[in-house]
């Protein structure tokens, strides 16, 4: 068979949502029995159908292979495991006829059922994306089953495109899986990667028969560091691949990989060169945060494609054009060098932006031209790939465009503002820091005289209907301020109330005027713009809408006093402000690529600083600054990672230390395992950190004691993620388990994280178990000490 020509421009993957996410409406309809499986499916056709048309409109070809087939109900890392029938073995009696997993089986990986919880869900690299981690054991079923992608395949034929299969590859498939339970200890998923790579096979064949020219394996782990080691020659990569393509019976085969530099990186393009010697017929370098490749290290493509992801899949900025270009130019001169041919693609899929601007009617005027959601980053790599091929004349227009819309934003006044850039130039060393930690606690013991083992939340509580409902209608303009005003307080003052009664030691005033944790600041910065339809995938049918920061921050007035005082006037225990830490809040945004992120954090630091002057100046005598995205944006190689920390833990030091040191200061991490950023736990000094830990029975209890952490810790004693209510007895357990590694003076009680996704009536009886056993573990240190 003569290999197909890889497209000179595709795309590594589309939004799956939906522009109007008819994607999560038709999921959450179909899981709530208002439709039928065929209605779902036939709404998920129509929805591809209607993708696709957006993209050959755009001019991506119908027939060279340059549309991703990339379409997923719930996840991406779902599809493979559905493709390779590696049904976990606590989900056995879900297998059908050969052991396939058809999608009703499928929806109960991703959401569990009455008796199992669901696949883990755990962050997909450095993104806010979610995928369900594949649970592998010694037995674990693999058979292929290309069921589905022969008959997406087929059906697009039918309408005249002849789409690219993708799916994750066999390598970043074993190294996104962990070990089942019950699997022998050091039991390795990646040893199962004979038979993964032998499905595999049996795939590639499939698709080729049914008439696939291309096909996409996405193997992102070989940007880590533990997929890098493979990426070398003799090592798994190479073995795997070689296999791969090697078979007769194959489509074309194309290998991604997104997300950083992969293999080494101190010799970048070497894992490509390495996969195209294999026979890899076509390979991809990330351009936008990975190393650009030379041929120095590329050897011998040995008549392979390159495909440059050029394009950020990642933020939303428009593409400098005429810069992207030089470096094609450059790169297509050693690419031909190393006997291969350059195309233009993308960083990684574009799932990770939202459709198009042209949907945003509200943006402020200056904005619009700057961005390029997937639909305009699709035109630019139509563009940039016409560009290469027929010189810059040839997009005369699209140069020009960029070109003024990129000195428009440069030159705008809003994205350098003085002021801002003055407190920054101005600001010291003494700007980063507090006394020490003993003089702190003595202040605070003295200002709040907090019982042992304090109880407290960890902000907000249940976003009911009303609220939703309420806030709506104010955004809608049916209440007006003043009637919102009322109902917010209302809502505050019932928090308040209950938590009294739950006899709750530190008190919140619940959240309830925040639609998000970030958006809300983004909302009272300068700097920000909220969007209306830029709906991301965050897991499943949840979606996000990220806000842009696309100028220097600042805090033009104060904006949750005015909540916590009110809430604080209610009562006469200690209420505890809540802060966004900067850190979360660039990571939920899509935030400026003009300058390093960390003058945006400290940006950011600063506004977050006036506000904690303005509660502690209200009264306030405890403020929580939370960062549970602290662990996201962590670089996934070991050598970028001290920098970041270094960044990260400076702008929340900036934030807080202008408190007194009777303020008390806490923080608040959730969302992952935090024991390798322990060191940076530590250094972000607050008097108190409270962290999930219910799921990991306290493990991290044991990890900070190790490391000599010794201000406050509030290990969280129950899981919020479930309506389930813990006992007295689970709660008090944990608390033993936290007491045996930790000073009793340093413990709090609380749960892992907020409670806006609980219902009332386990809230409070959950609540109630929480206090009951946090005031009998006092009772028993009382007689003890
Ligand atoms: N204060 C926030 C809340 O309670 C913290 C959430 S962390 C994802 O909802
Ligand atoms: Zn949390």
């Amino acid at each position: 068979m003569t290999k197909p020509s890889f497209p000179a421009a595709s795309i590594l993957g589309y939004p799956r949502i939906g522009p109007n996410r008819e994607l999560k409406k038709a999921l959450e309809a179909h899981w709530a029995s208002r439709t039928d499986e065929a209605t779902l499916h036939a709404a998920a056709r129509q929805l591809q159908n209607a993708n696709l048309a957006k993209l050959t409109g755009l001019g991506l070809k119908p027939d060279d292979a340059s549309l991703p087939g990339d379409f997923a109900y719930y996840d991406q890392v779902l599809e493979a495991t559905v493709a390779l029938s590696a049904l976990p073995t606590r989900f056995a009696d879900l297998a059908g006829e050969n052991g396939a997993i058809d999608t009703a089986a499928s929806f109960v990986l991703a959401r569990g059922d009455e008796s199992r919880a669901p696949l883990e869900m755990t962050k997909w690299f450095d993104t806010n994306y979610h995928y369900l981690v594949p649970e592998i054991g010694e037995a674990t079923p693999i058979k292929a089953n290309a069921a589905v992608l022969l008959e997406s395949f087929a059906a697009h034929a039918a309408q005249g495109n002849t789409i690219r299969p993708t799916l994750v590859g066999p390598i970043s498939y074993l190294l996104l899986a962990k070990a089942e339970d019950g699997a022998p200890a050091g039991f390795d998923p990646l040893s199962r990667i004979d038979e993964v790579v032998n499905a595999y096979g049996e795939i590639l064949a499939a698709l080729a028969a049914a008439g696939a020219p291309w096909v996409q394996l996405d193997e992102p782990a070989l940007v880590t560091d533990r997929g890098a080691a493979l990426a070398v020659p003799g090592a798994l990569a190479e073995t795997v691949y070689s296999k791969l393509a090697a078979a007769t019976e194959r489509p074309a085969l194309f290998v991604s990989l997104g997300y950083g530099t992969a293999g080494d990186i101190t010799r970048p393009g070497a894992a490509q060169g390495l996969l195209a010697r294999a026979g890899v017929d076509a390979v991809h370098a990330d351009l936008v945060r990975g190393a650009l490749p030379t041929a120095e290290f590329l050897g011998d493509l040995a008549g392979s494609t390159l495909v440059a992801g050029i394009v950020d899949s990642r933020n939303i900025w428009r593409n400098d054009l005429a810069a992207s270009l030089g470096t094609l130019a450059a790169l297509r001169t050693q690419v031909e060098k190393a006997g291969g041919t350059l195309a233009v693609g993308t960083a990684t899929s574009l799932q990770h932006v939202p459709h198009d601007v042209a949907q945003e009617a509200n943006l402020p005027a200056h904005l619009p031209t700057w961005l390029a959601f997937a639909n305009q980053k699709v035109a630019e790599v139509i563009t940039l790939a016409k560009g290469l091929a027929e010189g810059e004349s040839a997009i005369a227009a699209q140069l020009s465009a960029a070109e003024s819309a990129i000195a428009h934003r440069a030159g705008f006044a809003g994205t350098t503002v003085a002021s801002v850039r003055e407190r920054l130039a101005n600001l010291t060393t003494a700007d980063f820091s507090r006394s020490d930690a003993e003089t702190r606690k003595a202040a605070q013991e003295s200002a709040l005289e907090l019982p042992p083992l304090p109880t407290t939340t960890i902000g907000s509580f249940p976003q009911t209907s009303e609220v939703r409902t309420a806030r709506a209608a104010h955004k809608a303009g049916t209440i007006d301020d003043a009637a919102y005003d009322v109902f917010l307080k209302a809502e505050i003052e019932r928090v308040v109330q209950l938590q009294e009664r739950l006899g709750l030691d530190v008190l919140v005033h619940g959240e309830a005027e925040r639609n998000d944790m970030v958006q809300y600041f983004a909302e009272n910065f300068d700097g920000f713009t909220e969007t209306e339809n830029g709906w991301v995938q965050s897991y499943g049918s949840r979606a996000t809408r990220p806000s842009i920061l696309w100028g220097d921050v600042s805090r033009p007035a104060a904006f949750t006093v005015p909540w916590i005082s009110y809430a604080a006037s209610l009562t006469n225990k200690p209420l505890k402000g809540m802060l966004t830490g900067p850190v979360t809040i660039l990571a939920w945004s899509f935030i400026r690529d003009d300058q390093p992120l960390a003058t945006s954090a400290n940006q950011v630091a600063l506004a977050l600083r006036d506000e904690i002057a303005d509660l502690q100046a209200a009264g306030i005598g405890i403020i929580q600054v939370d960062e549970p995205a602290l662990r996201e944006l962590l670089p996934l190689r070991a050598t970028d990672q001290a920098k970041y920390l270094g960044w990260s833990v400076d702008s929340f030091r900036l934030a807080t230390s202008g408190a007194t040191d009777a303020t008390q200061i806490h923080t608040h991490l959730c969302y992952s395992e935090f024991g390798e950023i322990i060191e940076a736990i530590d250094a972000l000094d607050a008097d108190v950190t409270s962290i999930e830990a219910a799921r990991s029975r306290m493990e991290v209890t044991a990890d900070l004691t190790e490391f000599g952490y010794s201000r406050g810790i509030g290990p969280g004693v129950y899981d919020i993620h479930s309506p389930r209510v813990p006992s007295t007895a689970e709660v008090a357990e944990l608390i033993d388990i936290a007491l045996a590694s930790l000073d009793a003076k340093a413990l709090w009680i609380n749960p892992d994280c907020g409670l806006k996704t609980r219902g009332y009536a386990e809230t409070e009886a959950s609540l109630a178990n929480l206090v009951e056993a946090a005031v009998a573990a006092r009772a028993t240190l009382g007689a003890t000490v």
